[in-house]
């Protein structure tokens, strides 16, 4: 087992937890997909005096850049990044792509159905199992290539979507690179632990296209539930509407704003393994909405699969023990928000 795809082969989940309704020819939200309005915990739906995060947006061309995201990871554990050279264009590229795959039949978007063991394709989020509830949304995974699904669904014109998908992740990887060096350097690590995080052969990386499709009655629906995301980092793209929320202690659910051009960067379950909780990782969860289709755009960036995760060797009181990276993302597809308690020491 060497792969992200592999790990999830292995762990499978049932066929009736990765089809997504045909949203689009829904007038009302129906049981199934209606969230209690006063639970207790975290899934909470109804968010009054709903504020706006104030996470920092970082210029990563500005000097400062480097101590800010330090920062940013220590607070938060989240910040918005800008000037990172991604080119808009390419952004834009993809939310179109993605609004073109999602845009078409449901019963063709099925023929490129993510199976129960696999890990790639089309279908419900991966945490829905954890939920009673289902949720306002639909997904479409790439691990690398997509040419054999994207040949499925458009078998005379997929080049297009292919190019995009695999630009982006090019540039995704030396992105989320360039932001891993750096926030490992304001951790101080030793080079073979930056090794461990940088190295390119072998990281791994998977890309998320998201759609949340309009809602009619968005107070009772949840888009994506609350989950931490399980690799080091995440570099996530809004496509200019709002939906993203963050669970603040003291302030409850905080709406992360767009903002143009800019990248959503978050610590995921492995960072904040590695930075023996220094760096907190946040809960966090879409809504949706009533009259826009929303669209987003995760890349989830990890370390190679059979490598061992362990808080850095620069703490001297490690709260977490080691583990192969491929033995936690098996806790967590087992026991999803449980995962991190159960290996604190
Ligand atoms: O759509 C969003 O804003 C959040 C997506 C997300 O959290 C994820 O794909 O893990
Ligand atoms: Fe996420």
């Amino acid at each position: 087992m060497t792969t992200l795809s592999e790990t999830y082969r292995n762990h499978p989940i049932t066929d009736h937890h990765i089809i997504p309704l045909d949203f689009d020819s829904l007038d009302e939200v129906p049981e199934s997909h209606s969230w209690p309005q006063f639970d207790e915990h975290l899934n909470k739906i109804q968010t009054h005096d709903l504020k706006d995060s104030l996470i920092p947006v970082i210029d990563l061309a500005s000097p400062n850049a480097r101590n800010l995201i330090g920062q940013a990871c220590e607070t938060w554990g989240m910040f918005q990044v800008i000037n990172h050279g991604v080119p808009s264009e390419l952004v834009k590229k993809v939310e179109y792509e993605s609004r073109r795959l999602f845009a078409l039949p449901t019963h063709e978007k099925c023929k490129v159905l993510r199976s129960a063991d696999g890990a790639t394709g089309y279908g419900s989020a991966r945490i829905s199992p954890f939920f009673d509830k289902c949720m306002w949304h639909e997904g479409f995974t790439i691990m690398g290539s997509c040419v054999d699904d994207a040949k499925v669904l458009w078998p005379d014109d997929y080049q297009a979507f292919c190019d995009t998908m695999d630009a982006y992740q090019r540039h995704m990887k030396l992105l989320s690179h360039s932001l891993l060096l750096i926030i490992l350097e304001t951790l101080d690590v030793t080079q073979e632990e930056l090794n461990w995080a940088l190295s390119t052969q072998d990281s791994q990386g998977a890309l998320q296209l998201n759609s949340y499709p309009r809602c009619p009655n968005p107070s009772l629906a949840m888009g994506l539930a609350p989950h931490t995301d399980s690799l080091l980092l995440t570099l996530l793209n809004q496509s200019g509407l709002s939906g993203l929320e963050i669970f603040v202690e003291g302030s409850g659910w905080c709406r992360v704003q767009p903002i143009e051009d800019a990248f959503v960067v978050n610590v995921g379950d492995l960072l904040h393994i590695f930075s023996n909780a220094k760096f907190p990782v946040l809960s966090h969860r879409a809504l949706v909405n009533q009259s826009k289709h929303r669209i987003s755009v995760a890349y989830f960036h990890g370390p190679p699969i059979v490598s061992r995760v362990a808080p850095s060797s620069r703490f001297q009181k490690p709260c977490f023990r080691s583990l192969l990276v491929k033995e936690y993302l098996i806790l967590k597809a087992k026991h999803f928000s449980r995962a991190l308690s159960l290996i604190r020491t």
